[in-house]
């Protein structure tokens, strides 16, 4: 979403603008921008290889070797920031029992001696919802369930006390049921200490649940941001619009699956316009031969695009009623 943040709070928790990351391949995320305050879920969606996870440890600070920040500003205004990765079994020392673990961050970072930290991380377990923390201390990650896993590296992240938690795809590597208990798990966290989260995931429907707020990229970019309930209802993105046709939960379940035509483009920085036109059924001549403005729909919703309401209106109606136009114009959209 170009260089314009996507103004929610008038002092955010986070506020990214403008932020490029570049690696060996040239840039890989592109003028995104987001913001989010106290108290508040933002859902970040698209599909795999969109920038989320990186632009996630930009704000984090951990971004990997090779990976350097070539543009624009990440304020987390000094707040202490958490972060809950998407596969419990790498992000745990497999070496170290859950006690060890755990006691790392307290001795390191609170400077607590070894018997407090300890009972410090008994008691984080306990906050988590692990009964038996005792027991659950004493075993070494691969003894435990996905769950309980994911269980700790959620006590683990807020070890150092975090205003700001950071969780990338928490629940994919889950069962539908553990899923939904971590989900529930995380927003009880987020309501009792305040905490503004950044929730990445590629599945709306986990989206629509825990998110206030929501922004979609698309090839390194944020195209699309606004309050969950709008963006989910009357998405004005035509990325975004495909992306819920071809969610069997968070889609229309009255209407057969649908995928959207082409594959993201291999060179995104090269594009001048609309990194989606290639495979947008709205697409125009214009799309691609300037830089696309974000234009802004009531408070709080923002859309790169130059057709917003045709994509909207588009969206309202079935597929075959003009829901997804065909366009000639797109060489991949039947691909
Ligand atoms: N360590 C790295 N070195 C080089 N390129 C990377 C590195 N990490 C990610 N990339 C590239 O950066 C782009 C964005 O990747 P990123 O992991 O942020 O996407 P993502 O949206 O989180 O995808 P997924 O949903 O699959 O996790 C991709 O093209 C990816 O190949």
């Amino acid at each position: 979403m170009t260089t314009e943040t996507t103004g929610k709070a008038a002092s955010p928790a986070v506020a990214v603008s403008g932020l490029s990351l570049s690696g060996p391949q040239g840039l890989l995320v592109t003028d995104v921008a987001l913001d989010l305050g106290a108290g508040e879920c933002l859902g970040l969606v698209g599909e795999s290889g969109s920038g989320k996870t990186l632009t996630v440890r930009a704000i984090a600070g951990l971004l990997p070797p090779g990976i350097t920040q070539a543009a624009g500003r990440i304020d987390t205004g000094g707040r202490r920031v958490g972060m809950v990765f998407q596969d419990p079994m790498r992000a745990l020392n497999p070496t170290f029992t859950i006690r060890r673990t755990m006691r790392e961050p307290l001795v390191q970072h609170h400077g607590l001696a070894r018997k407090a930290a300890d009972r410090q991380a008994l008691d984080l377990m306990r906050d988590v919802g692990i009964k038996d923390a005792e027991r659950v201390a004493k075993c070494y990650p691969h003894q435990l369930s996905g769950g309980l896993r994911q269980r700790v590296l959620i006590a683990a992240a807020l070890a150092c006390e975090p205003q700001i938690l950071l969780c990338d795809e928490p629940t994919t590597a889950l069962d539908v049921t553990t899923q939904a208990i971590i989900l529930d798990l995380l927003h009880r966290l987020r309501q009792e200490r305040q905490l503004a989260m950044l929730f990445v995931s590629h599945d709306l429907a986990v989206i629509s649940k825990v998110s206030d707020r929501v922004a979609v990229m698309y090839a390194g970019q944020t195209i699309e941001t606004g309050p969950t309930e709008e963006i989910l209802r009357s998405p004005r993105h035509a990325y975004t619009a495909g992306l819920l046709r071809s969610s069997p939960s968070a889609g229309r379940p009255d209407e057969p699956l649908f995928a959207i035509g082409g594959i993201p483009p291999q060179r995104p920085g090269e594009i001048v316009g609309c990194r989606f036109a290639e495979r947008c059924p709205w697409a125009v001549p214009e799309c691609t031969s300037a830089p696309v403005p974000v234009v802004r729909h009531g408070d709080r919703h923002l859309v790169s695009c130059i057709r917003p309401e045709d994509v909207a209106a588009g969206f309202a109606r079935p597929v075959e009623q003009g829901g997804w136009p065909p366009n000639p114009e797109a060489p991949h959209a039947d691909a």
